[in-house]
């Protein structure tokens, strides 16, 4: 086995509500050398750590954690749409793997994954079909979520897993850093939205196009004293960054789901697909070294906006 992890920021405002000229190239420096790097690694399996934004995932049966054998991009805010090319039986071994030691994971045989997966995912491979890829998605996004130990638990079984294929892996976590964009919640929820929070699958355009608004909406106030959403937390995402930079990872076992909602913003909670890739490329090799490829706060994408990269020691 040959590992290497990438973990990445995603934004749905993307082409959207983007920020000066020098920003988004910057940013798409960063993503072209991440995505030469891949191109050099040329990766036989990537397994990909995603939230879910109730594109996939609702409140009729919210699993903590789902593992893939087959699943189709919806193509919202501006990403690809169509299937992905999951590595089917990998998968389900996977899974068994995973049950097998003690952490409980469901299985979907057709998911519908959103730009939380997909965005990462066509930024460092160009497609969603060039390479086969394993998604888990882990719930970040729909309270109540499974804490923090539980994350780093997961990533490391699948690490564990990993380190039995005879196979070059890529790693990767996509979401974060601090953020809070206007995704509701069910707790004080109208009747209209908790239904949809409940089982708001294969939106009409219409209804997908006015999320799409709302969203941009709130780009454009993001930061500023207009905006009601929890702002950017650069203290926060430095803290969490040194902390993976260090090789600290226990450290998450600790984390107040309450407390970084608060400090950093709902979203936030997306860096727990960071935590299960740091985790796995950890328990994969026993150790790595990792680095700090970019970090901005970026408001008019409503992101923490980083990218890291890792590998064994
Ligand atoms: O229904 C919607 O589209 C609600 C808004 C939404 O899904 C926003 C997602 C934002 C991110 O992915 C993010 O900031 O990480
Ligand atoms: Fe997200």
């Amino acid at each position: 086995m040959n590992i290497k992890l990438k973990c990445l920021s995603h934004t749905p405002l993307r082409g959207l509500n983007d920020p000066a000229p020098e920003v988004t190239a910057e940013v798409d420096a960063v993503l072209a050398h991440a995505r030469a790097d891949v191109e050099a690694f040329d990766p036989e399996l990537i397994v990909i750590f995603a939230p879910d934004h109730y594109n996939g995932l609702f409140y009729d049966l919210m699993p903590p954690f789902v593992i893939a054998t087959a699943a189709e991009s919806v193509g919202d805010y501006m990403t690809l749409p169509g299937p992905l090319s999951v590595a089917r039986d990998l998968a389900l071994q996977m899974a068994r793997f995973i049950l097998d030691r003690d952490v409980d994971i469901s299985v979907s045989h057709r998911l519908q994954v959103d730009h939380g997966c997909t965005q990462t995912l066509e930024e460092l491979t160009g497609s969603l079909m060039r390479y086969p890829v394993i998604p888990i998605i882990i719930n970040s996004v729909a309270p109540p979520f499974a804490p923090y130990r539980r994350v780093r638990r997961l990533g490391e079984v699948v690490g564990q897993f990993i380190a039995t294929l005879d196979k070059r892996v890529l790693v990767v976590g996509t979401g974060g850093l601090s953020h809070e964009p206007p995704v509701p919640l069910l707790d004080g929820a109208s009747d209209a939205i908790s239904e949809f929070l409940i089982c708001g699958r294969n939106p009409t355009p219409e209804a997908r196009a006015a999320r799409q608004e709302r969203t941009i909406a709130a780009g454009k106030i993001y930061g500023s004293a207009l905006s009601t959403q929890t702002p950017l937390n650069v203290e926060w995402d430095q803290a969490f960054i040194d902390l993976l930079l260090d090789g600290r990872l226990d450290t998450v076992d600790d984390f107040s789901i309450e407390e970084i909602s608060k400090e950093a913003g709902r979203s936030t909670h997306e860096v727990r697909t960071w935590v299960a890739a740091f985790a796995a490329l950890a328990a994969a090799q026993g150790g790595y070294s990792a680095r700090r490829d970019y970090y901005r706060p970026i408001n008019e994408w409503i992101a923490g906006y980083g990218v890291m990269s890792a590998e064994p020691r």
